[in-house]
């Protein structure tokens, strides 16, 4: 960095003083100097950037393997830095910067406080809405509890206050110090002031609930007493933040139908509970044990209520039959609550779980239809469970078959940020994005289809038009050449680019210069060719970019087929030097004059013995060889050896 200012600085300096002395010259020479210096100013500062920023970027591979044992910052590289911090930035910049040291519980409380202000999606909100919540069901729970059954009694009356009074105090810390501190959304943009927040928190209708809720009627305990337990029926009013918890929950937490299930079973839940509640209140009224129909007295009254009141409003197991009007009526009642309260959370659990499981069950559909249609025509079993495979692999991946499906709703800016941020890793690796401008990763990281290759799979063969660019998300892929395509040219992993040569034609024409194959499961980002003339028509840099890395790959492959045939070329005339023919032994030559000219075995052991053997194939595999045969295959033994050594 220091030679760059050092020579930028002498650079400057040195236009000054051409500035300087291009005052006197005249008028058209002085505009000639100026353009020519302009336009050297300008070529000096981009290159002065460009090595800046290529001094800035980690050296990371683009075709080659990357291994990240390669590097030692494994951070990924600046522009990538940049876009995850902008997205955190556009996001929320308050909420996304979190107080220093601020890790541990009371740090987070500390910041809490130096805050002020609080993100109501943020963890230690919604974790205070967890205790206000819990605080909120004890109330609902105990008052209608305490007020029916013998459960307060004068030796525990302060253990009930005590507990009583911690709720209280819990709910008074949420209306006077966190609610009127929580942000809220004004015209799009987060209010974070304080005095402001306050305010629209006092002029929501749930600050009068809270302080209604808030009420202390238990002074009137002083004249009723302790065990007149309706006076705390204002603390139920808070039901907002029970609501409230659970929908940030459902928003928060990756897997919201249990969330969904919990809230409904509470529900479920609480519906018996007050029902036991007011068999329990109907029996004391009646009197205990009084007939088979009330609650005898025996047993534990909570447990014997509830079951008797879960009996009613399931319509399950054996009512016992009320005896008076008024039993029959509370019966009615209870079946009808039963009902009706059962015929709407029964339907709310069916939706939870039919939306919990859609995409499996339409997963399952498809495969099963897919499957179905290959039985009917038949295709091959190899076949079919190679879809299966893949049909099973691409679930195990995306839990979905169709990930654009999901994406669509969403706008154009969160779709790209989203695709941003899920494929940083992958991207961050490619060459080609880290020197490319950020809006070009943006127009094509949307354009990125994924598509998984099984073991073996061939993702292009050698000669065929290229249509499409591949980048390599996980897994491995062999760029096959040589003979026969045997030969392994490179093993591409995460982060790298192929497919390109015949996408921009560099080699004279679009046809795929090499084989590509999948090695394991592979997962690919495929571009298409349309796609990515679009988004780089107006980036000339990353056509420049990604044609030099095509041309080196076409020279590359050049130089090793060149150094292939030069290689056999050297490997036959070292075969052919190595094997010195031998002087022809002189037996054979006796032989020859002795056998008549025109016989075979003259022409054998004039001509080699390939000839021979051809003609003769028929005797050689004779199971009883005649005297002749015999005699030929001595015969031919020698002129094998004759005709081996006089290889050329
Ligand atoms: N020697 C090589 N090393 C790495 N990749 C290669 C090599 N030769 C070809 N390729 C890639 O394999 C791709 C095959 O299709 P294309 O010719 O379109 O583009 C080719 C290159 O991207």
């Amino acid at each position: 960095m220091e030679f760059h200012r050092f020579t930028l600085k002498h650079v400057n300096e040195l236009i000054g003083s051409i500035i300087l002395c291009s005052c006197s010259l005249q008028a058209d020479g002085q505009l000639f100097i100026r353009q020519r210096i302009r336009h050297l100013v300008r070529a000096f500062t981009e290159r002065a950037q460009r090595i800046r920023r290529r001094l800035e970027l980690p050296p990371t591979p683009s075709t080659v393997s990357s291994d990240p044992e390669d590097g030692n910052d494994l951070r990924p590289p600046p522009l990538f830095r940049r876009l995850q911090l902008t997205n955190c930035e556009s996001a929320d910049s308050s909420t996304c910067a979190p107080v220093a040291g601020c890790h541990s519980f009371w740090g987070r409380i500390k910041s809490i406080h130096c805050n002020r202000t609080l993100d109501p999606q943020r963890y230690e909100y919604i974790s205070w809405l967890f205790v206000v919540m819990l605080c909120y069901m004890y109330n609902c729970w105990v008052i209608p509890l305490r007020n029916t059954f013998p459960y307060q009694t004068a030796e525990n009356t302060p253990i009930w206050l005590a507990l009583d009074y911690s709720a209280d105090a819990i709910y008074f810390l949420d209306v006077a110090f966190i609610k009127p501190r929580l942000k809220y959304l004004e015209e799009g943009f987060w209010v974070a002031d304080l005095s402001l927040t306050r305010r629209n928190y006092i002029q929501k209708w749930q600050f009068k609930m809270d302080v209604l809720s808030l009420m202390p009627l238990d002074l009137l305990y002083f004249i009723f007493g302790t065990e007149y337990l309706m006076l705390r029926i204002p603390r139920l009013l808070k039901i907002q933040t029970f609501w409230e918890f659970f929908d940030r929950v459902d928003n928060m937490v990756s897997s919201p139908y249990v969330v969904r299930m919990a809230r409904t079973l509470t529900y479920m839940l609480y519906l018996i509970h007050l029902n036991a509640c007011a068999y329990y209140a109907f029996s004391t009224w009646k009197g205990l044990g009084t007939n088979s129909w009330v609650f005898s007295g025996k047993g534990s009254p909570y447990i014997r209520c509830f079951y008797f009141a879960t009996k009613t409003a399931t319509s399950i197991g054996k009512n016992p039959k009320p005896e008076t009007e008024e039993e029959s009526l509370f019966m009615t009642c209870s079946w009808l609550m039963g009902v009706f309260v059962f015929a709407i959370l029964i339907g709310q659990m069916r939706d939870i779980v039919v939306t919990a499981t859609r995409s499996q069950t339409e997963y399952k559909k498809l495969v099963d239809e897919a499957l179905e249609y290959m039985r009917c025509l038949n295709v091959p079993n190899h076949l079919q469970e190679r879809v299966k495979l893949w049909f099973t692999f691409t679930w195990e991946q995306q839990h979905t078959l169709d990930e654009s499906r999901i994406m669509d709703t969403l706008p154009h800016k969160m779709k790209t940020d989203i695709a941003i941020n899920v494929h940083i890793q992958t991207l961050s690796k490619v060459q080609l994005f880290h020197d490319c401008d950020e809006a070009l990763l943006r127009e094509l990281v949307l354009k990125l289809r994924p598509v998984i290759f099984l073991p073996g799979d061939f993702i292009c063969r050698k000669g065929e038009v290229g249509k499409q660019m591949y980048i390599v998300k996980t897994g491995q892929v062999q760029v096959m050449g040589g003979e026969n395509e045997s030969e392994v040219l490179a093993t591409l992993t995460e982060g790298s680019v192929f497919g390109e040569i015949s996408l921009l034609a560099i080699a004279g024409c679009n046809r795929r210069t090499a084989t590509v194959r999948s090695r394991g499961f592979s997962n690919l980002f495929v571009l298409r060719k349309a796609d990515l003339n679009e988004a780089i028509a107006y980036y000339p840099d990353a056509q420049e970019i990604l044609k030099k890395k095509a041309k080196q790959l076409i020279k590359q492959n050049a130089d090793r087929e060149r150094n292939n045939k030069k290689e056999q070329e050297m490997a036959e005339v070292i075969i052919g030097n190595r094997v010195e023919a031998p002087e022809t032994p002189r037996l054979v030559h006796t032989v020859m004059q002795v056998v008549p000219a025109n016989s075979p075995t003259a022409h054998l052991l004039k001509y080699g013995s390939r000839s021979t053997r051809r003609v003769n194939n028929t005797w050689l595999n004779c199971a009883q060889p005649t005297t002749e045969n015999q005699m030929l295959m001595v015969e031919d033994n020698i002129a094998v050896k004759n005709s081996e050594s006089c290889l050329p």
